[in-house]
């Protein structure tokens, strides 16, 4: 152990990159090898803290984990092997074994879920068949600790006692490069460590690699480029590697990696059917694992679980093929919204669709500007880049499986709400603003929606009328009057009394909806008045509609969202 007066601070730690004794064999593959003047990435200034507190240890304490270790292995048995579980929970084609990870915060995404409970998480990750219970362990940037990784561990044993299935094996995901870490892990209840290569030299690898075998615990070996992949081959005792999907030092998430790294591994002379490997980051559903085409036979997921309103459901949605899913995701649609901290609070409740109103005479308005900085908000929130882009579809059902398929891996879109405005100021709005899709919510004709440089939402107005039957007809003719394969979505809203205004906070009589869908194959979302209670009542009044959209009831005042009742709605429509 180096005296803590001669440690290196975390800012010279990363020179150690630029250091002329380290060869590029041993070194090339780290960011700002050989430039003296490289500024380290968030990345390794974690990495280089993380060292620092494990530089910090003392003998003393060492021999404590040590003894820790034996009280563990006392209390909850020896480890199992991370590796071992993977391939016995995934049949190499279609079933996946998934890493279910715990994770409050992080750098890219900031506060994720920071009142989780980690007994919770880890109990239904386990009950729900994870093969791995990834815990974030780095205390900084990702508000974990040691002791959370503990209790999941005690969680799952407890989950795996009570049901008789073997226990999912724990990995301590931290930035790891000494060898005191190592026995952290194995004191705190790990079965495996994550070891990433873009945070260490070839030697410093093929070293903790050997002191893993010696405290009984399985490496994941973490690479995102062929070169990282390369040396993860070469290096003898390596069973276990994940493929990040995301770039570390940028942040930046490539889907791609997983196939294109895969592709690299096979042509190893290493490459053999023993070793196992996983996808890591930026899953969110079953369309990304199918993505996948079985090049891996792990998933590890972090945020959409934290996220997601039934995390055991998105556990098994993982694991199993599509087909087995039978019903199709209903969308959720937060109309209204004023400002960028409402659109991500809509975001991180599960929205699929945010609407901005773009309406002078509505209480909700927003201008170009600030619908611009919703749209770059949501666009974070679901790292999209661009606009939307879809093919046209010549159905409203295969515009909604589009629309499902965008949304999907919790990257909501954005709508703007116009009405009867001149067509140029609406177009202006578009290329201001970069929303996905212009709702029409007036008497815009079909030439007019077609040119549009985006696709279109429209409004069917639902008159008040005792005869239902007759009500739908008159909504399929105006339907018919306008219907175009660039719109790509219909919502059913209240009219008020002779006037199309929606937004009335009201709801309409909705068995006309379910006519709409029964009679005249028309199926869309359901508007008007709808919060967590009414949706419910909706969702069994029209049973096959794409989905619902609210506004006025969720806000707290006006122009402002609740978080409480968007939670509760967007839960709602989606059944949960
Ligand atoms: O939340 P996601 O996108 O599902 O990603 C999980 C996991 O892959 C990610 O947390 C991760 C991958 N490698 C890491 C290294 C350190 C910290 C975190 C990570």
């Amino acid at each position: 152990l180096i005296p803590p007066h001669t440690r290196p601070s975390p800012r010279r730690l990363h020179s150690a990159v630029a250091t002329p004794e380290l060869t590029k064999d041993e070194a090339g593959h780290l960011l700002g090898f050989g430039d003296a003047s490289h500024e380290p990435s968030t990345l390794q200034q974690i990495d280089a803290a993380c060292a620092a507190r494990a530089d910090a240890l003392t003998s003393n304490d060492l021999q404590k984990l040590e003894e820790q270790i034996k009280a563990i292995d006392e209390e909850l048995g020896p480890p199992v092997s991370p590796s071992g579980n993977v391939r016995r929970d995934s049949d190499g084609k279609d079933v996946v074994a998934v890493a279910a990870e715990f994770k409050r915060a992080s750098p890219s995404k900031g506060d994720i879920a920071l009142d989780a409970d980690i007994t919770d998480v880890a109990s239904t990750y386990a009950k729900a068949g994870a093969s791995i219970i990834s815990v974030l362990t780095e205390p900084s940037k990702f508000s974990g600790s040691l002791e959370d990784l503990l209790s999941a561990r005690r969680a799952a044993q407890k989950v795996a006692e009570s049901t008789g299935k073997p226990r999912p094996a724990m990995l301590r995901k931290d930035f790891i490069s000494r060898e005191s870490q190592i026995i952290e892990a194995r004191a705190y209840g790990a079965d495996c460590i994550l070891l990433i290569v873009a945070c260490l030299t070839r030697s410093q690898l093929r070293d903790l690699v050997a002191s893993c075998k010696r405290y009984q615990i399985q490496p994941l070996v973490e690479v995102h480029t062929e070169e990282e992949m390369q040396l993860a081959l070469d290096t003898e005792g390596v069973e276990f590697i994940g493929i990040n999907n995301r770039n570390l030092h940028s942040f930046k998430l490539d889907m791609s990696t997983t196939p294109r790294l895969m592709a690299a591994a096979a042509k190893h002379p290493n490459y053999s059917d023993e070793l196992t490997f996983a996808s890591l980051s930026g899953a969110a559903g079953r369309s990304d694992v199918d993505e996948l085409n079985g090049s891996t036979r792990c998933v590890l997921v972090g945020e959409a679980l934290m996220r997601a309103p039934d995390a055991g459901a998105l556990v098994n949605e993982l694991r199993y093929p599509s087909a087995t899913v039978a019903t199709k995701r209903v969308l959720a649609k937060v109309c209204g919204v004023t400002t960028a901290e409402d659109a991500i609070l809509a975001c991180r409740a599960g929205a699929d669709l945010i609407g901005v109103i773009n309406v002078a005479k509505s209480k909700r308005y927003v201008d170009a500007a600030q619908a611009s900085d919703i749209v770059d908000a949501v666009r974070a929130f679901g790292e999209r880049e661009q606009r939307w882009a879809p093919s046209s579809h010549g159905s409203l059902d295969a515009w909604a499986d589009a629309l499902r398929t965008a949304t999907d891996r919790g990257r909501p879109l954005v709508f703007g709400v116009v009405q009867d405005q001149p067509l140029a100021d609406v177009q202006k709005f578009v290329e201001g603003s970069g929303v996905d899709v212009i709702q029409l919510h007036g008497s815009e004709s079909l030439e007019y929606a077609e040119a549009l440089q985006v696709p279109h939402a429209r409004v069917l107005h639902a008159e008040p009328s005792s005869d239902i039957d007759a009500a739908a007809a008159d909504l399929a003719a105006a339907y018919e009057q306008v219907a175009s394969a660039k719109c790509c979505l219909v919502l059913v809203d209240a009219a008020a009394a002779g006037e199309k205004s929606g937004g009335l906070g009201a709801p309409f009589d909705w068995r006309v909806a379910d006519v709409l869908d029964a009679k005249h194959d028309i199926r869309g979302l359901v508007a008007g008045g709808l919060d967590a209670e009414r949706v419910v009542d909706c969702a069994a009044a029209v049973p096959n509609a794409v989905g619902f959209d609210a506004s006025s009831r969720l806000e707290s005042e006006t122009r402002t969202k609740d978080l409480t009742r968007v939670r509760a709605y967007v839960a709602a429509a989606k059944g949960k």
